[in-house]
């Protein structure tokens, strides 16, 4: 993928984690790329919408509808994936995926094998306005029981 393409995506991505942010809820965004072009984007909806699986990455997923081809798709995401949307982007065999925050979360590390076994191709990048987000809102007293209740700790 071309430099400014990634550019596009870890802005897209970036975006929908700091709506979601001032929005109340868990900073964690998502957007899928398809030839250069964003195709879709999402954020995490527990606050919003009460939920307890529309991570960033589902939430993005699910945007696609029947009509986005997976094979040929990149997934950005904001934090390593969670199990659940792991098992999302195996199920439909998304062949690409590239991570703004793999600093922020500890148990995750066996996903990222399980995404490489099954010949995903896993691009970390570590982009530090996301880290901070992240950081900040699994620090503060006030978010972090929200924090601890997503990702499953
Ligand atoms: O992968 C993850 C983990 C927690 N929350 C999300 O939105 N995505």
């Amino acid at each position: 993928m071309a430099i400014h393409e990634l550019q596009v995506g870890i802005d897209a991505t970036y975006q929908q984690a700091l709506k979601s942010f001032h929005e109340g809820g868990v900073p964690i965004g998502a957007c899928i790329m398809q030839a250069g072009q964003v195709v879709a984007v999402g954020h995490n909806h527990r606050i919003q919408c009460g939920s307890n699986i529309r991570h960033g990455e589902t939430d993005c997923i699910e945007k696609c509808g029947h009509t986005v081809d997976f094979s040929q798709v990149t997934l950005f995401s904001s934090l390593t994936p969670c199990l659940m949307c792991t098992g999302a982007i195996i199920l439909y065999s998304i062949p690409r995926v590239v991570i703004l925050d793999n600093i922020n979360i500890h148990d995750y590390e066996t996903n990222l094998d399980m995404l490489r076994e099954r010949n995903v191709e896993v691009k970390i990048l570590n982009h530090e306005p996301s880290i901070e987000l992240n950081r900040q809102f699994q620090r503060s007293p006030e978010t972090r029981t929200l924090w601890l209740g997503d990702v499953g700790e």
